[in-house]
């Protein structure tokens, strides 16, 4: 909270260097004009001067004894020593952020907190910038690419990397100026000695010409007082930015010229580096500093509540549990697979516990060992699986089988690998037995996810159902939606398509999802939506014979309203720079494709495969299809049908008579897209893979983390 406010203050204050360059833009600033003159101009054009001071900003203040015998400040022209602008007042909010900033209203004791806070602050960045060496793996790789996991991960480290020294240079100096405020350290004054009976009082010299002036750039002024009267030993006092000079007033001679101590340059330079009073450019870093600190502060609270979002909660001892669930996570994410899981596990009549990977034990009833976990670092266990692997070794277990599944990211060089060192010392276990081998998942990937629920539902004969993201998927808040077209049913393929137009305008672009209730006591299923011409929403809606929802949509008609809300899913938008794109879908996966097609303005040459069991199926789009061919809004249309004559081929079949288009298409930035059954999408993946390794020696996921291959499959 208090660094919170420093900030908020910080940023307002940060502007009040900038407000004043704008609104004193008209006033000349001092550089080298000639110091005597200048002083010489000044005493003849008013009674008295008291003094002049020159501002952070060069520009130079007089305060003088008019005419009139008033006492006025203002700005005065470095040359001329004419009147040239008023002074304006500090607003009241500066005024008000200034002392928040300094000391919360609350005098000593709110300068101690804060003198705190801007300690704790040095620790943070201190301790945020050894963070970042480690997930960069190295203070070598300290500027290397940094891997995007989420938006406030991502924004956390590249700000915190880029102003880490502002920060610190904010922080030290805030402990620094506190230290003096408090008098903890105190600034020693100096005093000058001056033996008046050697003061000379004659020089045929004239003022204008003295050399201790014109010696003394305005740059290094902070300010002159000028003699209180005409004796002799009344001096110019010169206070500049590393020492005092005392300058005789009759002959221009330097009588006394000390510097600084260091407590009080180290107090100077503090104030300069905190207040950013002398360079306007450095006051905008340290705004940008401020701003980015609140950034920090939000991103951190969103980077922790995501690690404690997903919790573990077990409903039977694990004395009991024939599936013991391990998991084995920095930040949550695999958490909320692992809960799924058990949730799923546990509706199926199984006895399932969830532990740390950490808090491995003996387990009574183990049957089956599930390991769920991500990798870290080089390659390196999550926090909560450090101590897994020699609490396994020594702990005496009867004989289980095991399955894991590593969460990992492509983009680091040892993908998944503490998943592959769990399986080596699970392996080498004379005991155990392999159930499922090793599946990895890139990027929380729910469509690997599912593949790898498929593989089990069918070794371990419980019927899992597929996992849709449980994370809160952003919705939009729900609106109406009317009918305005449907369909007859497609026997074949058992499929119909409706189109709904929304009450208000509504920016959905094909790819995104459409979550429908059927009813308030039921929960959301999402549908792909494509995008007409007109704007309207278009689904493909698959009729199960059991289903909630399929049914719902089946039974409404033209005019009616439904209620549903519009969920964003840009990682599966058409891409807005891409030179050629590919689309591969089975079934009602081609409702996205069919937007995106009709809306290609551009008219980037599309391909589209397509797999259905028949070509009847074809006619629910055949419509759609013919007239984007002619209008060369697609320019190919493969089909693959997998129960028609003699040739039944799947899309991967297909897809295999085409490796120069799609090598082609992922060299020159193309994007390939693929909506669907996980099947089907675990069948092109695998051609995929195949097709980059042997014709352009990378691998698929080298254009996944390029974006070039965006999928939607369920
Ligand atoms: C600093 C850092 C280092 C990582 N190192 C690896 C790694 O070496 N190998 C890997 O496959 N994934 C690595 N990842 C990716 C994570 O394992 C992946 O994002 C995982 O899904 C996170 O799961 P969790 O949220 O449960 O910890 C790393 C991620 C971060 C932030």
């Amino acid at each position: 909270m208090f660094i919170a406010i420093a900030a908020i203050t910080g940023c307002i204050l940060a502007f009040s260097p900038l407000e004043s360059e704008v609104s004193n833009y008209d006033i000349p600033k001092a550089s080298n004009e000639p110091m005597g003159i200048f002083i010489h101009n000044l005493k003849q054009n008013y009674l008295e001067v008291l003094e002049i001071s020159v501002k952070p900003d060069n520009r130079v203040v007089a305060s003088v004894i008019t005419e009139d015998g008033d006492a006025a400040d203002f700005y005065v022209d470095p040359t001329t020593a004419l009147k040239v602008g008023h002074i304006k007042e500090d607003g009241k909010v500066y005024k008000f952020a200034k002392t928040l900033h300094r000391s919360l209203f609350l005098h000593g004791t709110g300068r101690v907190f804060m003198m705190i806070t801007s300690f704790l602050l040095f620790l943070i960045s201190i301790t945020g910038f050894i963070l970042i060496i480690k997930r960069q793996q190295g203070i070598r790789n300290i500027l290397s690419k940094i891997v995007k996991d989420n938006f406030f991960q991502f924004g956390h480290v590249y700000l915190g990397r880029l102003l880490l020294i502002p920060i610190i240079l904010i922080s030290i100096t805030g402990v620094v100026l506190s230290i003096f405020q408090l008098k903890i350290v105190s600034k020693t004054s100096i005093s000058h000695e001056v033996n008046k009976a050697f003061l000379k009082d004659t020089s045929n010299v004239s003022e204008e010409d003295f050399e201790a002036f014109n010696n003394i750039s305005f740059t290094e002024i902070k300010s002159i007082e000028f003699p209180f009267s005409t004796d002799v030993s009344d001096f110019y006092r010169f206070y500049l930015d590393d020492r005092e000079v005392l300058i005789n007033q009759r002959t221009g001679e330097v009588v006394s010229e000390k510097y600084y101590p260091f407590s009080e340059m180290a107090y100077r330079l503090g104030f300069s580096i905190h207040t950013g009073e002398n360079s306007i450019i450095w006051a905008f870093i340290l705004l940008v500093a401020a701003i980015s600190i609140l950034f920090f502060i939000v991103s951190g609270f969103k980077i922790t509540f995501k690690r404690k979002g997903a919790k573990i909660k077990n409903k039977y001892k694990k004395g009991e549990c024939t599936h013991i669930i391990l998991v084995g996570s920095e930040t949550g994410g695999t958490i909320t697979f692992t809960v799924w899981l058990q949730n799923e596990l546990i509706r199926n009549g199984v006895k399932a516990y969830v532990a740390q990977m950490n808090d491995y034990k003996a387990f009574s009833s183990m049957k089956q060992l599930i390991v769920f976990t991500s990798s870290y670092g080089v390659g390196e266990p999550p926090a909560n699986a450090s101590k897994f692997i020699q609490k396994y070794l020594d702990t005496a277990q009867s004989d289980f089988e095991f399955a894991i599944v590593g969460f990992g990211s492509l983009a680091y060089p040892d993908y998944c690998k503490f998943a592959f060192d769990v399986e080596k010392v699970l392996e080498n276990d004379a005991k155990v037995s392999m159930l499922l081998p090793l599946h990895t998942i890139n990027n929380q990937s729910v469509e690997s996810f599912n593949q790898w629920v498929l593989q089990y539902t069918k070794v371990s004969g419980i019927e899992l159902p597929l996992y849709r993201r449980i994370l809160p998927i952003k919705k939009a808040k729900s609106v109406c939606y009317e009918v305005i077209s449907k369909s007859d049913l497609e026997t074949e393929s058992n499929s119909f398509i409706i189109e709904l137009e929304p009450c208000y305008s509504d920016k959905s672009v094909s790819g995104d999802l459409l979550s429908i209730a059927p009813s308030t006591e039921d929960h959301d299923r999402l549908y792909s939506i494509g995008i007409t011409k007109r704007n309207a929403v278009r689904l493909s809606v698959k009729l199960h014979e059991y289903g909630k929802c399929s049914n719902y949509l089946y039974e409404l008609s033209v005019g009616m309203v439904i209620k549903a809300s519009k969920v964003n899913n840009k990682k599966f938008h058409f891409p807005s720079n891409a030179k050629k794109v590919i689309m591969i879908a089975t079934g009602t996966g081609i409702a996205p494709f069919l937007g995106m097609i009709e809306t290609n303005r551009t008219k980037v040459p599309i391909h589209l495969f397509w797999g259905a069991r028949t070509n009847q199926s074809y006619g629910l789009y055949s419509e759609y299809i013919e007239t984007t061919l002619k209008s060369n809004h697609l320019n190919e249309f493969i089909p693959a049908y997998s129960r028609q004559g003699d040739k039944k081929q799947y899309v991967q079949d297909v897809l295999k008579q085409y490796v120069a288009l799609i090598t082609e298409t992922l060299t020159n930035k193309g994007v390939i897209m693929i909506c669907g059954s996980v099947v089907m999408q675990k069948e092109v993946m695998e051609l995929l893979q195949q097709i980059c390794l042997q014709q352009t020696h990378k691998p698929l996921s080298y254009y996944q983390n390029k974006n070039q291959l965006r999928m939607d499959c369920y």
